[in-house]
């Protein structure tokens, strides 16, 4: 409604001005040259204020959608599944939700605004004008025509070069983030001149791109001023013309000169709205592409999020990630409240094994049952709020030691969260000397691994879920923490169904069931006496593990 006003009212001041030059200075009607004036000062007063309302809520409103759009972009990236994040990268991911939303918010604050305005101003204007003189507005007209053809042409090449820019960017961005990320491992392998180099190189190319993309703009633009500024000559011309035949009075020829921009705005406005709209198209294109995207798991019609006690059962299941089996023939059962220890050489399938308790992924063939109910008829949601996981690589978010185990219960008490620092055997962190309100730095730097890999088991541990699985979690921790810690966790009072991925005897062998993989297979299971009285595979482990641990006491 502002922006209407304000655009009426511009179109006030010609009147008045062609009024003031006919009536007042040609006629001679000098009493009407206060209140003209006076309705010149009061326009320009008006349009200023409502001007500034107009640009206000313009920025309001986008910075609204913006604010909505980032917020559904994010909503709608956590909601997809495991393969979705094998595919994509961070960086990538971050350019979409800051550049791509960015050239939205820039096309939505300016670029509609602009659309709206001018659109206004050019169908006003060209009604005014005909009305003054439709000969002279037609020739007008016919030299501005072709800026429209320009436009079209600059949309297409523009279009597919803001492609590049942004597919561009997300490289640069991943390059960026990954090397910052791992910088210390970039600095421990004296790496710095190689990545700094493969930056530059990178940014280099995104100073290429966007130069070919100026270089685009930059042969469009001359013929467009050329054309708007031949119409304004031809208007003089033309326009003088009919003042001298009487067509037109010198006033209204005034006020043509200055309606005249309404239209030469507008169109001149097309090549930088083209310029915007196509960014727009290609960063809308990119977040559509993410929108498109559906969460690869979702819940099944008859899903329900029934109680969970924690048995689980694994019946023939064969699962690959899309190329080769990584497990066949999976058949166990683990009781509720029960230890399940898994072994196996490296890359053998037990952590896809853990992954599909939690459906990260969806196996092929065979079924998983959670109290003799298949994986596939409890919600996620209940699913994923019965277990608690520590991943083999341990993530920590740079923010307290306390809050970082409260993401595993978010209404946990201080003396909760202490409880299971305690349990985690994380006894170090009473001696930081701001104890669980210990910022620490991302992914845990400061911490050792040892130290990252004990907050990470607290934050399963105060979950109190019915399944709990370490997967490799354990690994960076001395023999006698480990073995106290997992100690911890067999007298937990949630009494959560265990599994436990290791690599120590010593971490394995008191579990109800151990079972050994290899190739995607489990190839022995059974108790540690059963397993060491079989002489087979673990056995063999057993042996290995303590020769050395004799072989110790021998030079002791
Ligand atoms: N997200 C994934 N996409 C495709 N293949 C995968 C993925 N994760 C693992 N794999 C493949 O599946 C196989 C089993 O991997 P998995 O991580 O389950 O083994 P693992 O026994 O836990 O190994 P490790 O002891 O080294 O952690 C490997 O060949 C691995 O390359």
């Amino acid at each position: 409604m502002a922006m209407i006003l304000s655009l009426v009212l511009d179109f006030f001041n010609p009147l008045i001005t062609r009024a003031i030059i006919d009536r007042v200075v040609i006629g001679g009607e000098r009493h009407l040259l206060l209140p003209f004036i006076a309705g010149l000062f009061g326009v320009t007063m008006s349009r200023a204020i409502l001007g500034y309302t107009k640009e206000y809520l313009f920025d309001l409103f986008s910075t609204k959608v913006v604010i909505r759009l980032k917020d559904d972009t994010y909503r709608h990236i956590m909601k997809l599944s495991f393969k979705y994040f094998d595919t994509m990268n961070t960086g990538e991911l971050m350019a979409r939700m800051s550049e791509d939303v960015e050239n939205v918010w820039n096309a939505v604050a300016f670029g509609l605004r602009l659309i709206v305005e001018d659109a206004l101003y050019f169908v006003l204007a060209l009604g005014l004008l005909t009305y003054f003189n439709w000969k002279l507005t037609l020739i007008c007209l016919l030299i501005m025509l072709p800026i429209a053809w320009i436009a079209v042409q600059l949309e297409k090449r523009s279009t597919k070069s803001y492609e590049e820019i942004s597919d561009h960017i997300a490289k640069l961005n991943t390059t960026a983030q990954e090397n910052i990320a791992g910088v210390r491992l970039v600095k421990a392998f004296s790496r710095e001149r190689h990545e700094i180099g493969k930056f530059f190189e990178m940014n280099r190319k995104n100073f290429e791109l966007n130069s070919k993309q100026t270089k685009i703009m930059s042969d469009y633009f001359p013929p467009i001023e050329l054309l708007t500024n031949l119409a304004v000559v031809a208007m003089v011309a033309f326009g003088g013309f009919f003042v001298t035949t009487g067509e037109m009075t010198l006033g209204t020829l005034v006020a043509f000169s200055t309606y005249i921009w309404n239209l030469i705005w507008p169109l001149r406005d097309m090549g930088w709205l083209i310029n915007l709209a196509s960014q727009n198209k290609s960063s809308l294109g990119k977040l559509e592409k993410i929108f498109k995207e559906e969460p690869s798991i979702k819940d099944s019609e008859t899903a329900a999020g029934l109680p969970i006690s924690g048995k689980v059962e694994f019946r023939d299941l064969t699962f690959s990630y899309g190329g080769e089996n990584v497990l066949e023939d999976i058949s166990f059962t683990a009781g509720s409240g029960s230890t399940v220890a898994i072994m196996g050489t490296t890359g053998s399938g037990k952590s896809s094994l853990t992954g599909l308790i939690g459906r990260y992924y969806e196996f092929q063939s065979g079924s998983i049952l959670i109290d003799d109910v298949p994986i596939r008829e409890i919600t996620l949601e209940a699913l994923r709020r019965n277990m608690s996981v520590v991943p083999q690589d341990t993530f920590l978010f740079s923010d307290t030691i306390e809050s970082n185990v409260r993401l595993g219960r978010r209404d946990a008490t201080d003396a909760e969260v202490i409880e299971a620092l305690d349990l985690a055997c994380a006894d170090f962190v009473g001696e930081l000397s701001d104890g669980p309100a210990t910022i620490i730095g991302e992914r845990g730097v400061g911490l050792s691994g040892g130290q990252k890999q004990r907050i990470a088991i607290a934050r399963a541990i105060i979950r109190r879920s019915p399944i709990m699985i370490l997967d490799d979690a354990t690994s960076a921790l001395d023999m006698d923490t480990e073995y106290k810690l997992l100690r911890n966790l067999k007298h937990l009072p949630s009494k959560s169904t265990l599994f436990i991925i290791a690599h120590r005897i010593s971490a394995v062998k008191n579990a109800d069931l151990i079972l050994i993989m290899e190739d995607g297979r489990i190839i022995e299971r059974g108790t540690h006496e059963e397993l060491v009285a079989r002489g087979g595979a673990y056995y063999e482990v057993y042996r290995e593990q303590f020769k050395d641990f004799d072989s110790l006491r021998e030079e002791a």
